[in-house]
């Protein structure tokens, strides 16, 4: 971890949740008002149609609700997107852009990304900005400048450690029960550090870098230790309470 950075756990609930969903939610958010809470922040980010009773849910914990995408406009005819305004709007303090599901679903490009990010902050919502390498680029020996190149593209002039969280997810250890060697880990995120800190000084050095892929109860201790690792971003083991609270509760021990 970087000292001094307060860990972030966050949670991606993908096209995952409906309404009985929202016991689960509360198990986890009452896990961050005890012991899950002491050592990182928590943050669970839900599908758009739970996201103002999953605020409700656990108002009154440390919990954080997110969303998991905003379009890059204010509003307009864009049918079945939503506008980071109306996220804001439901009580929820985050959102995710850029996840690799996104730019491969729907053919995101960086510039959209950055768009989608500038408009988040706009908003007053923190912007997830999520990057990473395919199998092939990291076979061909590309992620660290397919890592310089996203970020170039899709972290907008104006990221602060308050307004931004970066998220290194390679998309070959996504939900694939794969995962990074602990010395590749440890060289993306050396990478991202000093590429944020070279664009954006001291707030780039105090930017939370998550680590996501597969990250499970089991390997959160191992990739938490990892320098310059301010966290997780977790998509299946966040869909119940003990898998989520068991990686928040292993951020103490590392
Ligand atoms: O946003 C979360 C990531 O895509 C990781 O998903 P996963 O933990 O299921 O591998």
């Amino acid at each position: 971890m970087t000292p001094a950075i307060r860990p972030l756990i966050a949670g991606n609930w993908k096209m995952h949740g409906t309404s009985a969903s929202l016991g689960e939610l509360k198990a986890i958010a009452e896990g961050f008002a005890g012991a899950a809470g002491q050592g990182a922040d928590g943050l669970v980010c839900v599908p758009a149609t739970l996201l103002s009773r999953a605020v409700e849910a656990v108002r009154g914990t440390p919990l954080a609700i997110g969303a998991q995408d905003c379009h890059a406009a204010e509003s307009g005819a864009h049918t079945g997107d939503i506008a980071a305004g109306m996220i804001a709007d439901c009580g929820a303090t985050h959102v995710i852009v850029g996840h690799s599901e996104r730019r491969t679903d729907h053919g995101e490009s960086d510039a959209e990304v950055a768009a989608k990010a500038a408009a988040a902050w706009r908003a007053g919502l923190v912007a997830m900005i999520c990057l990473g390498e395919t199998r092939a680029e990291r076979e061909a020996g590309e992620t660290l400048a397919v890592l310089s190149r996203q970020l170039a593209g899709s972290v907008p002039e104006g990221a602060t450690a308050a307004n931004t969280v970066i998220a290194y997810e390679p998309v070959w250890a996504i939900g694939t029960g794969l995962t990074p060697t602990v010395e590749d880990v440890e060289e993306a995120h050396a990478h991202l550090r000093t590429e944020l800190e070279t664009r954006f000084g001291a707030e780039g050095g105090r930017m939370r870098l998550l680590y996501g892929g597969s990250v499970k109860p089991a390997n959160a201790h191992e990739l938490l230790s990892v320098a310059n690792v301010d966290g997780a971003l977790v998509g299946g083991a966040s869909l119940k309470a003990v898998d989520f609270l068991g990686i928040a509760s292993a951020v103490r021990s590392s």
